[in-house]
């Protein structure tokens, strides 16, 4: 049974994208009907992978991401070695920030570190621009996987200003967020300054991939859970509307992923998602039923198994799939996920066999 997506939504007629009709995951991600039940995992690429580790050997992770080589041979490895439905390009959220000129690095088992943190009006005027041809390589590198993924579709992606924010704010990863909440209550208007820059430089790098070909965008805001709904909608709402609605008219779907983020699922899809991201906090009917209105289509999810059931033993993954599955049958359309990345000592080979489950399931 071959998919079959709705008809297409207007594209940008600059861009030579692949038509790719036969996807389950773009029929599933347009609410139309998948010819199987699609599958991929936040963080494929990555350590959980021995061949991942074996070709970043010496290479550092921002390195890599700049190396259109090897960030399309990465992005390659887990779409051989699983069979998932899409590809996710091997980039980082802070890439376009170090592509700016932003002296930021990656610590491994740490996170994104940032040298000299923002947190004043006159730190934010200093904040760079990015030029397209800043992220010249990675748009080289999604060129080369277009060319070598066959059918599978590529999804690009960026952070969202509120998560891209938190780091810069906070000079690296952080439970409380507390400068950056702080900020935005006490100097809204160096909040709105910042979060404004990093909206722009987050549609730069999203159109920089979408004119290079991906077939579809996830925008992370990780740290969104973190805020209330009256903050979220009031400080961070508008930034990321204008990533998501500054996309539209490629006709791709987005979509809109953070971590703990039950009570801004709403919010979220109002930003201008297709599809929206649930993590395992919440079934997934009772996210379909939060996301229904009355006269809109039925919304489409992500999701939403729980990265570190994959450490249990088969019989609980392959119960955890298939209730996941049946409830994801609420909903217009079910892409099935992890509610947040692989964790890096995840068995490859247990990803590989959810894969196959997924497979068998009735979309
Ligand atoms: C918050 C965030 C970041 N980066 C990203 C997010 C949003 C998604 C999420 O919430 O997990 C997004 C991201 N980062 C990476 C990808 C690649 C594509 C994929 O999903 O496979 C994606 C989509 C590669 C990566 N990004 C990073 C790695 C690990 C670095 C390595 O392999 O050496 C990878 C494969 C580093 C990174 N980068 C970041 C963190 C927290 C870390 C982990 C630090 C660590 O544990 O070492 C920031």
């Amino acid at each position: 049974m071959p998919s079959t997506p709705p008809p297409a939504p207007q594209t940008r007629p600059t861009t030579a994208r692949r038509e790719l009709t036969d996807s389950p995951y773009l029929a599933a991600a347009r609410g139309g009907t998948p010819a199987r039940l699609p599958v991929w995992f936040m963080r494929q690429a990555g350590r959980s992978l021995p061949e991942y580790r074996a070709l970043r050997e010496g290479t550092s992770m921002l390195d890599a991401c700049f190396d259109p080589e090897m960030l399309a041979e990465i992005t390659m490895q887990p779409v051989r070695r699983h069979d998932v439905d899409a590809a996710i390009l091997f980039s980082d959220i802070v890439v376009p920030l170090k592509a700016a000129g932003v002296d930021i690095e990656i610590v491994p088992g740490t996170g994104p570190v940032v040298a000299s943190p923002i947190r004043t009006a006159a730190d934010v005027a200093a904040l760079p621009e990015l030029s397209p041809d800043q992220v010249g390589a990675v748009a080289d590198g999604v060129r080369l996987l277009v060319e070598r993924l066959g059918r599978t579709p590529l999804i690009g992606f960026a952070g969202a200003p509120f998560t891209l924010a938190s780091y810069l704010i906070e000079g690296g990863p952080s439970r409380n967020h507390e400068h950056t909440k702080s900020l935005m209550h006490s100097e809204p208007e160096v909040w709105h300054a910042l979060a404004g820059k990093l909206a722009k430089i987050a549609r730069t790098f999203l159109i920089a991939q979408l004119d290079a070909g991906v077939d579809a965008v996830q925008l992370f805001d990780s740290w969104a859970g973190a805020l209330s709904p009256r903050d979220y909608r009031e400080f961070v709402l508008p930034h990321s509307t204008s990533v998501l609605g500054a996309v539209g008219e490629y006709g791709v779907p987005r979509t809109h992923f953070g971590v703990g983020t039950g009570e801004l699922l709403t919010a979220m899809r109002d930003a201008g998602a297709d599809v929206v991201g649930v993590d395992w906090r919440l079934p997934l009917d009772e996210a379909v039923r939060r996301l229904s209105t009355p006269d809109g289509p039925v919304p489409v999810v992500q999701g939403n198994l729980d990265p570190a059931l994959l450490f249990a033993s088969w019989p609980v993954i392959e119960a955890e799939v298939r209730r996941i599955a049946d409830e994801g049958r609420t909903a217009g359309g079910h892409i099935v996920n992890l509610g947040h990345g692989v964790l890096p000592g995840t068995d490859p080979e247990v990803l590989t066999r959810v894969v196959r489950l997924v497979h068998e399931l009735r979309p």
